[in-house]
């Protein structure tokens, strides 16, 4: 490793980032050659300063943060057609992407992997012009979700998406959707849509056993109209990786995408855990797109 750009988020869960980038400066100054770190100070500074690692020819980011500052790593390097490598230290609520790559929830032990790592290429997802790693999201769960804000996450941890979630479960709206997926058409009404590209979302892991962030595949799974008693039943179901999918559920792996929202409504998806765009929406995924640095013999399918 030569040239490594360390880009953090100061306020990501429990805002301890100044420990941890010295000890990471500590572990990389042996094998590196330039060490630059950049911390953030608003929304889009992770996504620049990746892209201009990407251009400036840095060999890897490492990036610290919560799964919306990877995600902003992410877009900047896939905007960029170049080679770099990302390396991860969690330090958000949730680490949805770090938990699919295997990568250790604790930032020490995270830290340690570049001691010894190694690379894979992983893929990624597209959605419009905005590219993820983790999930895309519709319907009132994500939505009311999304306003978990800071404060609520550093008291509650995980806790707070899942206080917040559980106020959803009661609206009973359906959205009429036509969707083709790698050209075949289906038209239904969803009460909660999902398009992950591994098997672990929002940070529960083999919640689409079959699925791994490197087999070429995203994978839909749109609820149906439940009323609440079913969804008490399906939700902790689905949570709890039992993969026996009732007829209220259809989990359909794909390639390429389109979905239109036949309603006027401005629903709003959510992607890696950021409000996104609304509807009409291309998704796409991109094989083997994205080199990132994982713990040396692990691999990223779990069990
Ligand atoms: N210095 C900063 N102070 C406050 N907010 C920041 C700063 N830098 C970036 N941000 C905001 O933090 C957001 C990303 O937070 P991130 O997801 O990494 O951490 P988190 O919210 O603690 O974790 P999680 O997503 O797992 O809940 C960015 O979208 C940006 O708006």
């Amino acid at each position: 490793m030569k040239k490594i750009m360390i880009i953090a988020n100061p306020s990501s869960g429990k805002e301890q980032s100044e420990e941890y980038i010295e000890k990471l400066k500590s572990i990389l100054s042996e094998t590196t050659q330039e060490i630059k770190v950049n911390k953030t100070k608003e929304k889009g500074d992770a996504e620049n300063y990746a892209h201009k690692a990407a251009e400036e020819d840095f060999d890897t980011v490492i990036a610290m943060g919560g799964d919306g500052t990877m995600h902003e790593v992410v877009n900047g390097l896939r905007k960029n057609d170049q080679s770099t490598a990302l390396g991860i230290v969690p330090l958000g609520t949730v680490n949805n992407f770090a938990k699919a790559l295997g990568i250790p929830n604790d930032p020490l032990e995270a830290i340690e992997v570049f001691s010894d790592a190694q690379i894979v290429p992983i893929d990624t997802g597209r959605i419009n012009d905005t590219y993820f790693v983790s999930s895309v999201s519709a319907g009132p769960i994500p939505e009311t979700v999304q306003h978990v804000d800071s404060e609520m996450k550093t008291t509650f941890g995980p806790l707070a998406y899942f206080i917040q979630g559980v106020k959803a479960l009661d609206q009973e709206t359906v959205y009429p959707f036509t969707l083709l997926f790698d050209g075949k058409e289906v038209k239904e009404q969803y009460s909660l849509m999902i398009i992950a590209l591994s098997n672990s979302v929002a940070g529960i892991q083999n919640f689409i056993p079959e699925a791994t962030i490197e087999d070429g595949k995203l994978y839909f799974l749109g609820l149906k109209e439940t009323n609440l008693h079913q969804k008490l039943v399906l939700v902790p179901m689905l949570f709890q990786n039992h993969a026996d999918y009732s007829d209220q559920v259809d989990m359909i792996p794909f390639s390429k995408a389109q979905i239109r929202l036949d309603k006027e409504n401005d629903l709003k998806t959510t992607i890696d855990g950021e409000v996104g765009l609304s509807f009409p929406a291309e998704v796409e995924v991109f094989p083997h797109s994205l080199n990132v640095l994982i713990p040396a013999k692990s691999t990223v399918v779990e069990e």
